[in-house]
């Protein structure tokens, strides 16, 4: 198969508390309509969205979890192997606007620091009943190392770029991480420390057993714990799942 045929799938989870949009940024971006009714996610839904990125082709897997305390327990499991992360908040509702950093902690505890994570602002159609300041949400994204958007679902602003950045940044976490491990390693030289000796001269001695030595006698021998060779160039989209 060539690699231009493969997928690449990511796991996007979007957070925030109830009623802020996130099901509704999600039926925006995977069906392009907007509904005015409030129907409270139970427990997580799910949708998907095929994009072309560059040259890459990209499946989105979004889980839209519920924003209710009520459901904490359930949605959590859902976080793990969560590659990038949508945290949204309402430019109307200023708890959900407080709660933001607590739900980075949550998704952090179940998937490490190192996903990509945009903070969104909706509802910004509704500035007139503001009650988030924008250099206090600017400054919150700045603080936590968020890129910040401001959307409005309903008016379909902003959006597929909230999405797309999220894509683009999980493709180059992923093509660096594949660089990485392809680079060399080079092969560190024996270290020996040595030890004086009750007569005051440095002893040397090399065991060459791989531990550290003969701590009786006057010498440590420090070797790599593992030499790893050279290896052929990985192909990063082996990470990747096909469909
Ligand atoms: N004016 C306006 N209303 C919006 C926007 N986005 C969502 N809404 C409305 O906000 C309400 C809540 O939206 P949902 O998408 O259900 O919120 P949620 O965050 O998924 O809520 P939970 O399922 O409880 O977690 C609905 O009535 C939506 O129509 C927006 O950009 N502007």
């Amino acid at each position: 198969m060539l690699e231009e045929d493969l997928e690449i799938a990511v796991k996007v989870v979007v957070v925030g508390n109830g009623a802020v949009g996130k099901s509704s940024m999600i039926q925006r971006y995977c069906k392009g309509i907007f509904t005015k009714d409030y129907k409270k996610t139970i427990g997580v839904d799910f949708l998907e969205k095929q994009l072309r990125l560059n040259d890459d082709d990209v499946r989105l897997m979004l889980w839209d979890t519920a924003g209710q305390e009520e459901f904490d327990a359930l949605t959590k499991a859902y976080y793990r192997g969560a590659q990038a992360c949508v945290l949204a908040f309402s430019t109307t509702d200023r708890n959900s606007f407080e709660a933001v950093e607590n739900w980075k902690s949550k998704v952090e505890e179940e998937v490490g620091p190192n996903i990509p994570i945009a903070l969104v602002q909706n509802k910004i159609d509704l500035l007139d009943d503001a009650v988030v300041e924008q250099h206090e949400a600017e400054g919150l994204a700045k603080r936590l190392k968020l890129r910040f958007y401001r959307t409005s679902v309903k008016e379909d602003l902003n959006v597929d770029e909230v999405f797309k950045y999220l894509a683009t940044k999980h493709i180059q976490k992923m093509r660096q991480e594949g660089e990485k491990e392809s680079e060399p390693t080079t092969v560190q030289p024996i270290r020996q420390i040595g030890l004086f000796t009750s007569t005051g001269s440095a002893s040397k001695s090399n065991n060459n057993n791989g531990d550290s030595g003969n701590i009786g006698g006057e010498t440590i021998t420090l070797q790599p714990s593992k030499s790893r060779v050279p290896s052929k160039s990985k192909n990063i989209f082996s990470r990747c799942k096909v469909f």
